[in-house]
């Protein structure tokens, strides 16, 4: 597709009053440990350690937890916290669960010790007034850049690779990039890369004969249908090596095969998201560094809610608006709001507000009990619905809407976990096709790999 011709409005117009701040570049490195010399430069918000390959900073150090320890720029300078590790974190020789850092201070992990730098001139950028970006919304200096870059890399036709924790809004920052690119006219397309095996590949993506149903024909695949638009590939990490050689060709010669042999030309965007470390996974050999590449020409990484609680006030006001949710956010709710974690992000949020809506309306406050003791409730395991409290204060309709998407969270949660957490398993003993259990898996915030945590599966 050639280059598209863009209005560029003024700033004011679309991007409110643009403020310069300083965005510093600081490195975490490793100096002494298994995995001495490996370290992470970065200007984001955050840098995740510990032995799990999501974290930024992937630790072999076997004394070392999954999820470790953070370190989060914020406006008062970096914040080293515990993020729950089996063997502390330890600052001067002592024990610490949360502690501003100065440059060149040493982090002791396990076998590991971490030198945490700042250089010393920061870059400055222009990060635009707009608190909004197609649905996603934000008032944090953190999201006003991502809606600025977001805003960038929507006129440039290039692809772009969306990072972030679950929740974060991957999905919707797809959405706004196409809604503000050339391209709007055109399609958008989803397709959830945990569900392209080896086998359906092929046609899946990239058309083909569909067989197996008693009438041979040909489909087309997700790259035709969404010609002259855009294609969202949602956890574009999940996909099988070989399946990704197949991406490689299909991006680099945008075209797809076609069964009388003759190739068809596909003009599409790819808007790829993971909540992985793809570059660590490129460093284990799980994903291919040239496809990587092709991907991440853009990138974007989408901060946790728990690095940017100063969106709270103006998210919860939103997202109760498009909930149609009468909720009353007093300051103490607010308070709560901000001392809690937020594992689950943005989505978490919605749907807690979505809870309290219907449990205030019943007169009960305790919806807002967990929040007040996050240590105790481990993700994936959902909230029981206390249906006797529903009875008879709320409308038949509403009670039962209330009791059914807590029954969907308890009995997928429960499926799960009879069935060993095995996807094909699950589809037998639900009777559901494998994107539907996977469509209503995500709808409940409900990840395998959180439900196996839940029940010690994962170190
Ligand atoms: N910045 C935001 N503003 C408003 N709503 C948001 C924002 N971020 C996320 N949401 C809400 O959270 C829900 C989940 O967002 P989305 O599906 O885009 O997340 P995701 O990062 O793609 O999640 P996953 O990795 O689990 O697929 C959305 O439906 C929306 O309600």
């Amino acid at each position: 597709m050639d280059r598209p011709e863009v209005t560029q409005t003024t700033q004011t117009e679309q991007e409110g009053r643009t403020t310069r701040i300083p965005i510093p570049e600081w490195t975490v490195e490793v100096v002494a440990g298994p995995d001495k010399g490996k370290k992470v430069k970065t200007q984001d918000g955050l840098v995740r350690v510990g032995s799990d390959s999501a974290c930024d900073l992937v630790l072999t150090d076997a004394t070392v937890s999954r999820r470790h320890l953070e370190v989060e720029r914020t406006a008062r300078g970096l914040m080293l916290r515990d993020t729950g590790s089996r063997n502390g974190t330890f600052l001067d020789g002592r024990q610490v669960v949360q502690a501003y850092l100065t440059s060149g201070d040493k982090v002791e992990l396990g076998k590991t010790k971490l030198s945490v730098k700042v250089a010393p001139r920061p870059t400055e950028v222009d990060v635009a007034g707009a608190e909004s970006f197609g649905a996603l919304v934000g008032a944090s200096e953190k999201m006003r850049w991502v809606f600025t870059e977001l805003r960038r890399i929507a006129r440039e036709d290039m692809s772009l690779l969306v990072e972030g924790e679950t929740g974060t809004g991957k999905e919707l920052a797809a959405r706004a990039v196409h809604q503000h690119s050339a391209r709007r006219h055109g399609p958008f397309k989803v397709v959830d890369c945990n569900l392209i095996s080896e086998e359906k590949a092929e046609r899946e993506l990239f058309g083909g004969l569909r067989a197996g149903d008693g009438e041979d024909r040909e489909a087309r695949g997700v790259f035709e249908a969404a010609r002259g638009g855009t294609l969202f590939m949602d956890e574009v990490g999940e996909l099988p090596l070989p399946v990704q050689g197949k991406l490689l060709r299909v991006l680099e010669t945008r075209e797809v095969p076609s069964l009388d042999g003759q190739p068809v030309a596909v003009d599409v965007r790819v808007i790829a998201s993971t909540h992985r470390n793809l570059e660590e996974d490129v460093r284990q050999g799980r994903f291919r560094a040239d496809l990587y590449f092709r991907l991440a020409v853009a990138r974007v990484r989408l901060p946790p809610l728990r690095t940017r609680r100063d969106d709270l006030p103006a998210l919860a006001q939103a997202l109760a608006q498009t909930l149609r949710a009468s909720i009353t956010l007093t300051p103490q709710t607010l308070a709560l709001f901000e001392g809690y974690e937020w594992p689950g992000n943005v989505r978490e949020l919605r749907n807690v507000l979505e809870r309290g809506a219907l449990m205030e309306e019943t007169g009960n406050s305790s919806w807002l009990d967990f929040l007040a003791q996050p240590s105790r409730r481990a993700e994936g395991q959902p909230p029981t619905t206390q249906v006797a409290t529903l009875v008879g204060t709320l409308p038949y309709h509403e009670a039962k809407d209330r009791v059914l998407a807590d029954f969907e969270r308890l009995y997928f949660a429960e499926v799960m976990k009879t069935v060993g957490f095995d996807m094909k398993a699950a589809e037998q003993r639900t009777g559901l096709s494998m994107q539907s259990l996977y469509r209503l898996l995500k709808k409940n915030g409900l990840r395998l790999k959180d439900l196996k945590n839940a029940e010690g599966l994962e170190k």
